[in-house]
C-alpha cells in the first residue's frame, strides 16, 4: 500500500529545512519528471499545449516548455501573469530561450494543465470556467500537472474540472485526488520524486491506498484439512431473500468451508448450500442486514449480541438496534445513504448525502474515533475501509460494480473471511480488493455484469 496525505506543504517544508534542498531543485524535478514521461510515452506526439496559472503549479508548466522545447512544438499558453517568484523566474528563462509563447489556445496532441495546483483557494470564475471547458472539448491526450485544475484540496469540484487521462502528481499522493468526485477527474495517477526518493520525502500517515498485493487471497495451505478448518458462515436472509442468497452464493466460492442461510421460510438454495432457522452452533461467523426488510427486533437483537465476527450490512443501519453493537469488532458496510443514517442514529452529524460524498474522508474519521473497534467499509467510487485512525483506499472499483447484488457480494465476501478466521480489517480489505478486481477482469459490456458473473470472476482471482 502507499501512504497519502491530506496536505504536503509540511513534506516540501522538511526538503528544504532538513534536507537543505531549494524550492528551484524541487520544481525542476517536478517540471523534469512530466518531460521524461512525455519523452518515454508519447514521442510519436508532436504538437504540446502548456496551459499555465501564475502560482508555482504554472511555474513548473513553464520550466517543462523549457526541458521540451527543442524536441516538440511547444505552446506556451499564460492565462494569467506570472505572479509567484519561482513562476517569474522560469518566465525570465523562456523569454531568454525566445519560447513561444500563444494567445489563443488550440487543439494540440498533447495538453499539460499546469493552472492550479495545491493553492486552488476559491471557486473559478467564468474565464476559467470556459478554458477549462474549452480543453476538456480537445481530443488531446491530457496530462494534469499534481492535480487537474478545478479539483480543491479536499477533492471538491466546485463547477469544473480539467478531465485528464493521467495526473502526474509531485512528491506523494494527495487525498484529495481520492474523492469519489475526483474520480471522473484524474486518470492514471503516477507519483514522482521531487530530488529526495518518496520514502524519504514522506513522513508518517493515517491514510493508505491499497495495491493488489494488499489483497491475502485465502489459499489453502493445510493439506491436512476438512470442510469444518474453514469455518462456517451463517447469511441471515429477510424478506427479500435474494440478497442472502447471492451473499451465501459469494461466500462459499470465496472459500468458507460451510455456508448457511438462515430463514424461517423454506428457500430454494442451491444444494451445497445449507439453510437453518436459527443460528447454527459451530457458527464462525454472521452476515446480516442485507434484505432485512421487516423483522422481529428481538430476534435480530439477540443474533446481533452473539458473541460471534459479524458483518452487518443494508436494512441495519436504518435501525436504533446498531447502535446496541458499536462496540463489538464488526464490520460494517454502509453506501453512502446508509451511513448519514448511521451518523444521525449514532449522533455523530445529520448530514445531506451531497455533504458527505464532499467530505467522506471526514466523516468516516468521525466515526471511526466514536467507535474504534468497528471497521466500516464506506461503498463508493473509491472505497473507504477505516479503523480507529486508520484510512484505507480501494481506488480498482468501476461502474461495472453499479448495480443492485453487487452489495451483497461484498458482504458475503467479508463474511466468508470472517468466518475462515480473518480479522475484521483484513477481512474487510481483501473482499473489497476481491470485489473490485474481480469486476475489473470482466471482459463483457460494463452493463451487463450480474451477480453470478461477480462471483465467477472473484473465484477466477
Ligand atoms: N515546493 C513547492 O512549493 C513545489 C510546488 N510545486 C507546484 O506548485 C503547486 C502549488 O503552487 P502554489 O502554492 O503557488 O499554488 P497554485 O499554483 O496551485 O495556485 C496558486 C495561484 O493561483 C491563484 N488562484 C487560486 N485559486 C484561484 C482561482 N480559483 N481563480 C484564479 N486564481 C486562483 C492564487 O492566487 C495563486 O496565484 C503544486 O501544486 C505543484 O504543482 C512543485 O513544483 C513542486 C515543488
Ligand atoms: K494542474
Amino acid at each position: 500500500m502507499q501512504k497519502i496525505f491530506d496536505e504536503v506543504t509540511s513534506l516540501d517544508k522538511r526538503c528544504y529545512e532538513e534536507f537543505f534542498l531549494t524550492e528551484d531543485i524541487l520544481m525542476e524535478h517536478a517540471s523534469n519528471s512530466i518531460a521524461l514521461y512525455i519523452n518515454q510515452n508519447l514521442f510519436d506526439k508532436k504538437s504540446i499545449l502548456i496551459v499555465c496559472g501564475s502560482g508555482n503549479n504554472g511555474a513548473d508548466g513553464i520550466a517543462l516548455a523549457r526541458l521540451l522545447s527543442s524536441k516538440f512544438e511547444v505552446n506556451l499558453y499564460l492565462a494569467n501573469e506570472p505572479k509567484s517568484y519561482m513562476a517569474q523566474q522560469q518566465f525570465k528563462r523562456v523569454k531568454a530561450l525566445n519560447i513561444k509563447i500563444i494567445d489563443e489556445i488550440f487543439e494540440a496532441d498533447i495538453i499539460v494543465d499546469c493552472l492550479f495546483g495545491t493553492g486552488l483557494n476559491k471557486p473559478l470564475d467564468e474565464k476559467f470556467i470556459n478554458l477549462i471547458n474549452t480543453l476538456n472539448s480537445y481530443n488531446s491526450f491530457k496530462i494534469a500537472c499534481d492535480i487537474p485544475s478545478g479539483i480543491n484540496s479536499l477533492g471538491q469540484v466546485n463547477t469544473i474540472a480539467f478531465e485528464s487521462d493521467i495526473t502526474i502528481t509531485m512528491g506523494a499522493l494527495k487525498t484529495s485526488l481520492f474523492s469519489d468526485v475526483s474520480k471522473d477527474y484524474v486518470g492514471e495517477i503516477i507519483v514522482v520524486n521531487l530530488g529526495v526518493q518518496r520514502d524519504i520525502y514522506e513522513i508518517e500517515a493515517n491514510k493508505f491506498l491499497l495495491d493488489e498485493s494488499d489483497m491475502k487471497l485465502p489459499f489453502r495451505n493445510k493439506k491436512n484439512s476438512h470442510k469444518g478448518s474453514y469455518g462456517h458462515l451463517n447469511v441471515v436472509a429477510g424478506c427479500k431473500k435474494g440478497a442472502g442468497i447471492i451473499a451465501a452464493k459469494a461466500a462459499f466460492g470465496f472459500g468458507t468451508g460451510l455456508v448457511s442461510v438462515v430463514c424461517h421460510e423454506n428457500l430454494d438454495l442451491p444444494y451445497h448450500i445449507m439453510q437453518t432457522h436459527f443460528i447454527s452452533e459451530n457458527c464462525s461467523a454472521i452476515a446480516i442486514g442485507m434484505g432485512l426488510g421487516k423483522y422481529e427486533t428481538d430476534e435480530i437483537r439477540k443474533i446481533l449480541n452473539k458473541p460471534i465476527p459479524k458483518i452487518i450490512d443494508a436494512d441495519l443501519f436504518h435501525d436504533k438496534l446498531i447502535c446496541e453493537v458499536l462496540d463489538q469488532e464488526i464490520v460494517l458496510t454502509p453506501h453512502p445513504k446508509e451511513f448519514i443514517s448511521l451518523l444521525k442514529l449514532c449522533e455523530i452529524a445529520d448530514v445531506s448525502i451531497e455533504e458527505l460524498q464532499n467530505n467522506r474522508f471526514l466523516y468516516v474519521e468521525k466515526f471511526c474515533k466514536k467507535y474504534p473497534n468497528v471497521v466500516v467499509v464506506l461503498k463508493g467510487a473509491n472505497v473507504i475501509i477505516a479503523q480507529n485512525e486508520k484510512q484505507y483506499v480501494n481506488s480498482f472499483g468501476s461502474a461495472v460494480l453499479s448495480k443492485g447484488g453487487s452489495g451483497d457480494v461484498l458482504s458475503g465476501l467479508i463474511g466468508s473471511l470472517l468466518a475462515q478466521g480473518y480479522k475484521p480489517l483484513e477481512s474487510a480489505i481483501t473482499a473489497s480488493l476481491a470485489h473490485t478486481l474481480g469486476a475489473k477482469n470482466y471482459k463483457k459490456n460494463n452493463y451487463s455484469l450480474i451477480p453470478s458473473d461477480l462471483v465467477e470472476e472473484i473465484r477466477k482471482l
